[in-house]
């Protein structure tokens, strides 16, 4: 999500009407019924990100002039000086400068912010109103609905950087969180090289869905639909069925780790557990390491609700959405969770899961108050 930065009291005021007010956070409830109620009311939004280079913004160009169906808005949020102008250029194609919204021809929007993301949005909504999707490049935003281009020739060697301290390195992390993991640039290489780096993108990330091209040129189709996707909890089933807990594929890699377990969880233990993972990071492997959660997908069953829940969490944030899908009978309550990180121990995972749906009191096996992970 967003965090709103109050604007600063301007002196350009031109500045200042382009800036609506912030919306307060409480109006969240509200839309999530208005979307029950109206289904397709909210417009997902999607970020792209990735490694330097590897291919965004031809991404980006290559969905603004293609001819489809679809009303579009991309937002180019770069960060450097000067490259922002640069970009704004190449995506305008007359040479048109722009600081208010660029019109394309086959229903796209652009604008290039500088700032936040979250300004830029909202002024999207109140000028322009309903937009099928809002894409949004960056390299440093975390949050659900990312797609990750990774250069298929040097991404082996990104995944791979060491960085100081066993800190987690940036390629991974957007692997790691991605739900669409694009391979771009496959020109550039043998397809046994492709295929290494297609057995390490999996081996990160088990969960998202891997699409090869060259130029970015990827079928629209299957990207622009994540979180419509996630909302029907029955092929969010379906989908964490089919994720295998993966084995590291370097030392210290991060890994994917999925498991069932069959019951009612009370809605305060289930929080315990994730937060015990995501913000006290207190869960041990057999080697003593802190398991490092970066993100956490799943179809819960809540005590005493009928409704499927989802949970999603993305490093220290989650939450638990209710579906609007019951489960069908008692028999049928189950939990599947997936969790992508580091030093994740699926046994000690699912046997604390166990515990949080049985409640047994086994849960201080793995959690050690006073030793908190770095
Ligand atoms: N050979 C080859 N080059 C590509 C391909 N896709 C993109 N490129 C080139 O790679 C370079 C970088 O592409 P960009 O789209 O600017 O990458 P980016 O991720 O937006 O880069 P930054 O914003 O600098 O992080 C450009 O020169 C592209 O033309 C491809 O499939 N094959
Ligand atoms: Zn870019």
């Amino acid at each position: 999500m967003f965090h709103a930065i109050g604007s600063a009291d301007g002196e350009e005021e031109k500045a200042e009407e382009d800036c609506p007010e912030l919306v307060p956070i409480k109006t969240k409830q509200r839309e999530e019924k208005e979307e029950t109620s109206r289904p397709g009311a909210k417009i997902p939004v999607t970020v792209i990100t990735g490694y330097l280079g590897a291919g965004k913004t031809t991404l980006l160009n290559y969905i603004l002039t293609e001819q489809h169906s679809k009303r579009i808005a991309v937002i180019l949020n770069e960060f450097g000086e000067g490259s922002a102008l640069e970009k704004s250029l190449a995506v305008s194609q007359d040479g048109e400068l722009y600081e208010e919204w660029l019109e394309l021809r086959n229903g796209c929007l652009c604008c290039s912010v500088k700032d936040s993301g979250l300004k830029a949005i909202e002024n999207l909504m109140q000028k322009k109103g309903k937009f099928d999707y809002i894409l949004l490049e960056t390299t440093g935003l975390a949050d659900p609905g990312i797609i990750t281009v990774v250069d298929a020739k040097y991404g082996l060697n990104h995944l791979a950087e060491e960085k100081p301290d066993g800190l987690i390195n940036e390629a991974s992390r957007q692997v790691a969180l991605a739900d669409i993991i694009i391979l771009n640039k496959t020109d550039l290489v043998s397809e046994e090289d492709l295929s290494k780096l297609r057995t390490t993108v999996r081996s990160t990330n088990g969960l998202g869905k891997i699409l090869e091209t060259q130029k970015s040129r990827v079928d629209l189709s299957s990207i622009l639909d994540l979180h419509a996707f996630d909302s029907l909890s029955i092929s969010l089933q379906r989908k964490l069925q089919n994720v295998p807990t993966t084995q590291p594929h370097l030392d210290q890699s991060i890994i994917t780790v999925t498991f069932e377990v069959p019951g009612n969880a009370k809605e305060e233990s289930l929080n315990v557990y994730i937060q015990n993972l995501l913000w006290e990071k207190n869960v041990r492997n057999r080697d003593d390491d802190c398991m490092e959660v970066i993100r956490l997908k799943g179809l819960v069953s809540i005590k005493d609700k009928p409704q499927q829940v989802i949970v999603q969490g993305v490093h220290e944030l989650y939450d638990l959405e209710e579906t609007p899908v019951s489960w069908e009978d008692d028999s049928e309550r189950t939990n599947r969770l997936v969790l992508i990180g580091r030093n994740l121990d699926k046994d000690i995972l699912k046997q604390l899961f166990i515990a949080t749906v049985t409640e047994t009191e086994n849960q201080t096996t793995h959690f050690k108050e006073d030793q908190v992970c770095p």
